[in-house]
């Protein structure tokens, strides 16, 4: 009986891993439809036509296709970890009270609403404004004691110290007006705790961290599992906190299009400039169904739509999400 059943899994999983090379093969031509992100200099000359995935699932199995091994910088993407571990060091009500969990319909790099709602509370943690208020809550009265305790998150999750793009780093410092003004204000209506150049040092060095499909998998799978890591066997973030992060995703995690997001793909998602989209499927309480257990999903796809996500990325998922019924809806 169990060997029927390993036979079966082998089967079902070599069918799923050629279905996704062919969608993968697919998609990776929709890339012309999209631009790399210019606004970041470092990241003008990625390859646009580059298109990967890893899926994850808790009990080992691995599905990876297409450029999976790029390393590209996290981005948005960070904005989720960055929330946990806010919340992890200071508690959940105490971010709460500085950053809202209201989707805006707005581009993630809006000012307006902060002005035109008073007092000025930022939305939500997955756009900027949230992001570097959020950066700068994190414990520690330095940008570098507030990196080390995100660092810390990302070793626990991942087992590995994260690696800084540089480049990408230093190449956003210099040109990040938009943020810098975000934060003045923010330092003016007292949301944010700390200097501006501290939470904007913070903020884009979280956005420079280096990954692969790989990473974001596992972070999904975590989160899928409400905070349990399957391999480690231990409950790494507390589950209050993974089905918080889970419905900002899915709220707001893919900024203005976040709506047709849930509409027509119905996973929790979050996407950021570079291409990268960490996605998840919880278990489902139906029997039989594809990932049944859940799982994490990384993908990587340079060329981002004018919402600034990952054009091809999203189709990939858009395509899964429909051949493998993965709504949560
Ligand atoms: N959407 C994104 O990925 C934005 C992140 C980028 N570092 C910025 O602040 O503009």
């Amino acid at each position: 009986m169990e060997e029927l059943s390993k036979e079966y899994d082998i089967h079902v999983n070599s069918q799923r891993k050629s279905d996704l090379d062919e969608w993968v093969a697919h998609y990776r031509s929709f890339a012309i439809e999209g631009q790399t992100a210019n606004y970041i200099p470092a990241l003008r000359n990625a390859h646009l036509s580059q298109l990967g995935i890893t899926i994850l699932e808790p009990g080992g199995t691995m599905i990876k296709s297409g450029d999976w091994e790029v390393p590209f910088t996290l981005q948005s993407i960070s904005k989720v970890l960055s929330f946990i571990a806010a919340c992890l060091g200071r508690g959940i009500s105490y971010v709460l009270e500085r950053v809202d969990v209201e989707p805006t319909g707005d581009a993630f790099n809006s000012i307006i609403r902060l002005e035109m709602h008073k007092p000025g509370k930022p939305f939500n943690p997955m756009i900027n404004a949230g992001a570097i208020t959020v950066a700068s809550l994190l414990p520690g009265d330095s940008s570098q004691k507030k990196l080390e305790f995100l660092y810390g998150l990302f070793e626990n999750l991942l087992g590995k110290r994260p690696t800084i793009n540089e480049e990408v780093y230093q190449s956003e410092w210099q040109t990040s007006h938009r943020n810098r003004a975000l934060a003045h204000y923010l330092k003016e209506t007292n949301y944010l705790e700390s200097e501006v150049e501290e939470a904007l040092e913070v903020y884009l060095m979280q956005c420079s961290i280096e990954v692969t499909t790989e990473d974001i998998a596992l972070l999904g799978l975590i989160l899928s599992q409400d905070g349990y890591h399957p391999v480690r066997k231990e409950q790494v973030i507390p589950k209050k906190v993974a089905k918080l992060a889970k419905a900002l995703m899915l709220t707001c995690g893919m900024y203005n299009a976040s709506g047709k997001f849930a509409a027509f793909i119905g996973v929790p998602a979050k996407s950021g400039v570079s291409g990268g989209i960490m996605a998840l499927v919880p278990p489902s309480a139906r029997s039989g169904m594809p990932f049944q257990d859940g799982c994490g999903i990384g993908i990587y796809g340079p060329a981002i739509d004018e919402y600034g996500n990952s054009v091809a990325g999203s189709l990939l998922l858009k395509q899964m999400a429909q051949e493998w019924d993965l709504s949560i809806f």
